[in-house]
């Protein structure tokens, strides 16, 4: 087994960003990581401490169904084992692109997301128009046995053309958050991810 240090996961991830500005691994996450996370957000589903999540950031926030149909939950430190376990993963890859690629990247924030079936969240780029902290956008999935046929792809609008992830559980997508439009397409089952972002510092406003 590799040292942590060593992990080529992380190192393909890297590679990828340099070279195109993205990359997807699937079975990045152990399954057993992945059935704790799913369970916990479906466990906060349950006791309703999911919200409808926003648009925008500070004073142009919005509630927009017409955008974006899922619910969140924002992750803080110490608040399961899945949870920690997957912040302490996420924090390697920071430290990995920063030492590969010279990013700066000094925080992590990242929330669960439910879509509920037909929920979508139309085409967008992640970084706010007021706040360009935002460097490095990471999506984890979910969900078990997803088939293509059940929708709810991951589509990323590139400069060759569309590219479409399905959010099979233990997937991992990474991408550059300033350069790369994307959307998440309705599908007939729910969906669950983790969608996360690398910042800088920056000059917020
Ligand atoms: O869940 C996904 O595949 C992407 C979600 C997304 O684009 C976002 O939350 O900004
Ligand atoms: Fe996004």
């Amino acid at each position: 087994m590799n040292a942590p240090s060593e992990r080529p996961l992380l190192s393909l991830i890297a590679d990828d960003l340099a070279v195109r500005g993205w990359s997807h691994q699937s079975l990045a996450l152990p399954p057993g990581l992945v059935a704790g996370l799913a369970e916990e957000c479906r466990a906060r589903a349950a006791a309703g401490s999911l919200a409808p999540a926003a648009v925008g950031r500070g004073e142009t926030v919005q509630l927009r169904e017409g955008v974006r149909g899922d619910s969140i939950h924002w992750l803080e430190p110490g608040q399961s084992s899945a949870s920690d376990a997957y912040l302490a993963l996420m924090d390697e890859l920071r430290q990995r692109l920063n030492r590969e690629l010279y990013l700066g990247l000094e925080d992590f924030e990242c929330h669960f997301a439910l879509y509920p079936p037909g929920a979508f969240y139309r085409k967008h780029v992640d970084r706010f128009r007021d706040d360009d902290r935002r460097a490095v956008s990471v999506v984890a999935y979910l969900n078990d046995d997803w088939r293509e046929e059940q929708g709810g792809a991951l589509r990323l609008h590139l400069a060759e053309g569309e590219h479409d992830v399905q959010p099979e559980g233990g997937g991992l997508v990474v991408f550059l958050s300033a350069d790369l439009p994307h959307e998440v397409l309705p599908a007939s089952r729910e969906r669950l991810s983790l969608a996360g972002w690398f910042r800088r510092r920056g000059a917020a406003y």
